[in-house]
């Protein structure tokens, strides 16, 4: 070795010849552009050694082809491009690759009364993998919403039941004393408990999609809930979100049938699996479901 000659520690031989299944790097800083809006993400680059002779795989051939992401949108297409670049340029080492993506969506959301408007995150991962010549690409959404418990609805009618006859029982109804009553605080002598509840959202998508839906299928699932959490909130707006609430009385249960079924509606998704979770006020533990579903089962 001359003094101009830097040397090659990867391109060595391994000590122990054996085959990995991921190698890369992990954390890297990345800013991406997803429905014309620059996010700053982490990214984690990597791909199998196949190769188990191989000392090493060369980092930086990894780290250079994410440059493809930092001025074009982010789509399908372009990440398998990536996914190809960190096979090509690992060519006799590597047969798989792997990106993940990891960012926060800011999507801008009306109050539901008011002329208002607030931003929302949204914590999204992107993982993509082309393993066997096979592209996938997945989602991976966190979507928070409340959910009022509909036994608890009904254990607190039936006790506002009660205190209506034990108001009324003797006397002769009169519509303006029941109006009167009704906006007291007898009129609503128990109310259900509710909780912020979280939807965990992993969803394969056509690998064709020409884009990344994911403000649609964010879109999507907080309309199957009905109750997603608000950000700009006047008190018109905190009568509609109870309102909305009253009207979508949910068990864990029930949160997860209705994601089932708003997912399986859309084109653009394969197979998911959904976790719902509810953060129980009634319990110090929580209330969770989770469904699968795959569009083409093998
Ligand atoms: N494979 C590997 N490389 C590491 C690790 N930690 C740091 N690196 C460094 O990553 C740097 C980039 O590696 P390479 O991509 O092989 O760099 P290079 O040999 O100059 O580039 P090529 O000529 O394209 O192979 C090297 O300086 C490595 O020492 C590790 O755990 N594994």
């Amino acid at each position: 070795m001359n003094a101009l000659t830097l040397p090659d520690i990867a391109a060595q031989a391994s000590r122990q010849a054996l085959p990995l299944d991921w190698v890369g790097m992990c954390g890297i800083a990345l800013p991406i552009l997803i429905d014309g809006e620059r996010l700053a993400a982490t990214a984690d680059a990597g791909v199998s050694l196949d190769d188990g002779a191989a000392r090493g795989i060369h980092m930086s051939r990894l780290y250079l082809a994410l440059e493809m992401l930092d001025q074009q949108p982010l789509t399908p297409a372009r990440l398998r491009n990536v996914l190809q670049r960190f096979l090509d340029s690992h060519e006799g080492l590597s047969n798989n690759a792997y990106l993940r993506i990891h960012t926060d969506l800011l999507l801008k959301r009306s109050a539901l009364v008011s002329p208002l408007a607030g931003w929302k995150g949204y914590p999204v991962s992107i993982q993509a993998r082309l393993e066997n010549q096979m592209f996938h690409v997945e989602l991976k959404i966190d979507v928070t919403y409340s959910s009022t418990c509909p036994c608890s609805a009904a254990l607190a009618r039936q006790l506002i039941q009660q205190q209506f006859l034990e108001d009324f029982g003797n006397t002769p109804l009169q519509h303006e004393d029941v109006l009167t009553w009704l906006g007291s605080a007898n009129g609503i002598v128990a109310t259900p408990h509710s909780q912020r509840s979280s939807a965990q959202l992993l969803i394969e998508l056509d690998g064709d999609q020409p884009s990344l839906p994911i403000t649609e299928l964010i879109d999507n699932v907080e309309a199957a809930l009905g109750t997603a959490v608000q950000t700009a909130v006047k008190r018109a707006d905190e009568q509609a979100f109870a309102l909305a609430n009253g009207q979508n009385l949910m068990f864990c249960e029930d949160a997860a049938r209705r994601l089932n079924l708003a997912l399986k509606r859309s084109d653009a998704v394969n197979a998911f699996h959904l976790k719902v979770i509810h953060a129980e006020s009634l319990h110090a533990h929580d209330a969770v479901a989770e469904s699968r579903w795959t569009r083409n089962p093998a």
